[in-house]
């Protein structure tokens, strides 16, 4: 019998044979609600986290502090507001990287059906989820569970709908039938608050309102529908493990269960869920842009027993097909007292790195583009 490390994650993949167990869920196609669905009771060992991880979850979250929420309306009712909505917006971005909008001018409606489509979606019958079971991340359309499930030592108890709907526009019949046109209007009208976004962001940098459009951050958009299962032991693994985005900047709508956190001044605070909201959060690449100015903030969601729990994280930036575009920190942010921080990378080099590191521990790709 091979003599186990005391490393404690070590010990707990060489006790079993991880790998074949894992390629036995993913060969069944049908993610964590097919286990739930199943009738199991207690949470596989693929799924059980480090007690480190776990602690920390349990023990989170100080009232004292609340994500910033930002009041939208405020920049169309009086643009003579739009000065201290920039300096709002500047000051989230540089500490917590995250904030909230509110009247962003997406209908409520447009996001309860979104949600209910994505709820639907996974909800369907396994054989019609399965057509669209795939780790192609090439493809514009892909259902799985765990996008690193064969590289992380725990894996998350989520199942995910990956929809790229730009640059290249698709068609309704290209989606699942069941959330196809909800998912049209909804990246529609996204998409149109993701440039008053960029401009908001480029005038808190101190640029020209089209400076991080004109720099294509806002040209592409990837969809991550969400599902995160009722857990029957939620204190044993979690939704999602903690990690930034690896993209420009995402919206995040969220439904009125909750679980997500984000690391503020080392503790991990609740971003509660907010009716009619939508979070927005700062990507590693935006960091690099803008040289370290914004913070790509590590955020995760735990698992829970009242759930299930729906969001979509839409990802601005070009994935599919990979865009020629080399990004470095802006010139215009750059001095001889502020030197660039990172190096020159495409958007593909950047994500390759990030997904080969995403081992569900924190560790951030940015790091290897420091110069
Ligand atoms: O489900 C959530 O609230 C967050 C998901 C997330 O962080 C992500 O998809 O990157
Ligand atoms: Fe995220």
């Amino acid at each position: 019998m091979e003599v186990l490390s005391r490393d404690g994650a070590h010990e707990k993949t060489q006790k079993y044979d991880r790998i074949s167990e894992i390629k036995d869920f993913d060969e069944l196609k049908a993610g964590v609600k097919g286990l739930v669905d199943a009738g199991i009771t207690e949470v596989p060992r693929i799924f059980v986290d480090h007690p480190e991880n776990l602690q920390s979850a349990l023990a989170s979250s100080n009232g004292h502090f609340h994500v910033p929420i930002v009041d939208l309306a405020e920049i169309v009712k009086d643009p003579s507001r739009r000065k201290e909505v920039v300096n709002e917006v500047r000051s989230a971005s540089k500490t917590w990287g995250f904030f909230q909008v509110v009247n962003h001018g997406i209908p409520t409606t447009v996001l309860e059906e979104m949600l209910d489509g994505v709820r639907r979606f996974h909800e369907q019958g396994a054989e019609e989820k399965k057509r669209f079971y795939s780790r192609d991340f090439t493809t514009s359309v892909a259902y799985h569970s765990n996008f690193n499930l064969y590289k992380t030592e725990a894996a998350n108890w989520r199942d995910t709908l990956f929809c790229v709907m730009a640059p290249n526009a698709l068609e309704a019949e290209d989606l699942p039938a069941v959330c196809g046109d909800i998912m049209l209007e909804f990246s529609k009208r996204v998409m149109n608050l993701g440039t008053t976004l960029f401009e908001l962001l480029s005038e808190a940098l101190g640029l020209k309102p089209n400076h991080l459009k004109d720099m294509e951050c806002a040209k592409g958009l990837v969809l991550l529908n969400q599902y995160y299962p009722k857990c029957p032991q939620p204190e044993l693994t979690m939704g999602t493990s903690r990690h930034t985005d690896s993209d420009f900047l995402t919206v995040l709508l969220q439904d009125h269960v909750g679980g997500l956190q984000v690391l503020y001044q080392n503790q991990w605070i609740d971003v509660s869920p907010v009716p009619g909201a939508l979070i927005v959060n700062i990507g590693d690449l935006l960091q690099l842009i803008s040289n370290d100015i914004f913070k790509s903030s590590e955020h995760r969601v735990v698992a829970n027993n009242m759930g299930p729990r729906v969001s979509v994280a839409c990802f601005f930036y070009t994935a599919t097909p990979p865009s020629p575009k080399l990004y470095g920190p802006i010139k215009e942010l750059i001095s001889e007292g502020d030197p660039p921080k990172y190096r020159e990378t495409t958007i593909m080099e950047y994500v390759s790195h990030f997904s080969a590191n995403a081992k569900g521990d924190g560790t951030s790709a940015l790091q290897q583009f420091k110069l």
